[in-house]
């Protein structure tokens, strides 16, 4: 067992094993009565394998690695990018969550502006983790917060949960809410006005 690391609260054991991944898939259609050997199936384990380490990509990544492109453009309001898509995966059920992610921050007066990319980038570096969107929301922010050291940020993300939807509870189209501010966004004239403009349409 490799010493757990702690990625941005998340702890982390090691790295993509293709191998170990497709025999725990072939492992997984044994144990749910499938023949693994049969024609259909036979490169399966090695696709999901690929596919896992497609859609779990942000657990090899920080968010430095993104948010690289900062320059002062002497812009000290807010800036918001929303509806970004949001794919990401229920780590109590490993089945997808998805919508969609509103980012804003308010960027110091000396302070740093990134790339309106670069927003969506880290976005996807959390939400190709295994995740609650809870957490989901907060990495963004924090992370927002610590590089860019903006005078606030704002994340509200808005997505269905598959998990509720296909199994169990199977309320389709329930949609879950979830938002994290720091430093000035909190002041209520000032979250107020990001809340106007995410919820505009
Ligand atoms: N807070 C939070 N809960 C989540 C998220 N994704 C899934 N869940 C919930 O995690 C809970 C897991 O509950 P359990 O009782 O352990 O699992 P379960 O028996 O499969 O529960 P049901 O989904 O109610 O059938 C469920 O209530 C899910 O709706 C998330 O992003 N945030
Ligand atoms: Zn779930």
């Amino acid at each position: 067992m490799i010493d757990p690391v702690t990625l941005d609260g998340q702890s982390v054991i090691g790295t993509f094993d293709q191998k170990r991944a497709e025999n725990a898939v072939r492992e997984l259609l044994i144990a749910v009565g499938e023949d693994p050997d049969r024609e259909g199936l036979l490169d399966t384990p090695a696709r999901v394998a690929r596919a896992y380490k497609e859609i779990f990509a942000g657990l090899w990544q920080q968010p430095e690695d993104v948010l690289t492109t900062t320059f002062d453009l002497g812009h000290d309001e807010m800036v918001l990018v929303k509806d970004i898509e949001v794919f990401s995966t229920c780590e109590h059920h490993l089945v997808p969550f998805q919508g969609v992610a509103h980012v804003g921050y308010i960027p110091a007066a000396t302070g740093k502006i990134t790339g309106l990319s670069k927003l969506a980038r880290l976005v996807d570096v959390f939400a190709r983790r295994p995740q609650v969107q809870e957490r989901l929301t907060s990495q963004v922010a924090d992370s927002l917060m610590r590089i860019l050291e903006p005078r606030g940020a704002i994340v509200v993300i808005e997505c269905e949960h598959m998990c509720m939807s296909m199994r169990g509870i199977r309320k389709p189209g329930a949609k879950t809410l979830t938002s994290a501010v720091r430093g000035q966004l909190r002041d209520p004239a000032t979250r107020a006005e990001a809340m106007s403009l995410i919820m505009s349409r």
